[in-house]
């Protein structure tokens, strides 16, 4: 085993959450491997939108710790995470749709270099930015669409996108929230294609309820139930556990 494989990307230490006296997560203490492809899952309200809220920053912990890279994070702002190598994509469109897909992701590349708002007008110009923007959206199957209008692209193109943006920013893991959500069946293959085609030096953490992408993706799988982490193992034993059967697979999940 490598020195690499030995450290890990993140790691949450009894992280909870309480919205008044509801506990949406409740002492997750989770460990993603350096370079992993780990997957979370588990039926509608389990918590997993409130977990990648708090690895984020977006929303804060009651308690716990969340380390990234071996760096305590918990009290480090949203933009300070995605600064250290965190970047997400989300579950809803978040996309400037008067823009064009190079035009976002040229921005995004701008931002990230800390040029931002002052290449706006320039980004177009800037052949460093257009090279690597091109290169990063023809990987992302989007290479043929780059000059649309955003609004105008199919829903998968846009969820492509999506995930194109976070990549812009460089991200050592990488956060994907439900990718294949809502991505009409003739486009769905473009996604997963896409998603196992990411580099393998990104970390990622997948959030899905598509088991399909989820078992020839992941090979890690935390299952969180109520909140808590209720299992967790590699495909062969997550997708034969009774337990997870019982709770999760075969009932909500779409197989
Ligand atoms: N801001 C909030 N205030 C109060 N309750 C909340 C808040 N955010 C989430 N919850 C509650 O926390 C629970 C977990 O929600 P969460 O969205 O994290 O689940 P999920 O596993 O992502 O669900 P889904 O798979 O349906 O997206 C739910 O019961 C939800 O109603």
């Amino acid at each position: 085993m490598t020195l690499a494989h030995q450290t890990l990307a993140l790691q949450t230490l009894g992280l909870s959450k309480s919205f008044g006296g509801f506990r949406a997560n409740s002492d997750i203490s989770l460990c993603v491997a350096r370079g992993a492809r780990h997957a979370l899952i588990g039926p509608n309200g389990a918590g997993k939108t409130t977990f990648i809220n708090l690895l984020t920053g977006v929303v804060p912990a009651t308690s716990g710790t969340v380390r990234l890279l071996d760096e305590d994070v918990t009290r480090v702002s949203q933009q300070g995470r995605v600064k250290r190598g965190m970047a997400r994509t989300y579950q809803i469109n978040q996309l400037f749709a008067d823009l064009t897909p190079i035009e976002t992701v040229g921005l995004a590349i701008a931002e990230r270099e800390g040029a931002g708002a002052r290449w706006w007008s320039r980004v177009g110009q800037n052949s460093a930015v257009v090279d690597e923007a091109e290169a990063l959206l023809t990987r992302m199957k989007l290479g043929e669409v780059m000059m649309w209008r955003t609004a105008t692209l199919p829903y998968g193109k846009q969820r492509l996108l999506e995930i194109a943006l976070a990549m812009a920013c460089k991200p050592k893991l990488l956060l994907l929230d439900e990718p294949a959500a809502g991505v009409p069946e003739d486009e769905r293959h473009d996604v997963l294609d896409s998603v196992e085609a990411l580099p393998q030096d990104v970390t990622v953490l997948l959030i899905e309820h598509d088991m399909e992408l989820v078992f020839s993706f992941a090979d890690r799988i935390s299952v969180l139930v109520q909140g808590q982490l209720f299992a967790e193992g590699g495909v062969e034993e997550i997708s034969t556990d009774p337990r997870v059967k019982a709770v999760y697979l075969g009932e909500d999940a779409h197989v």
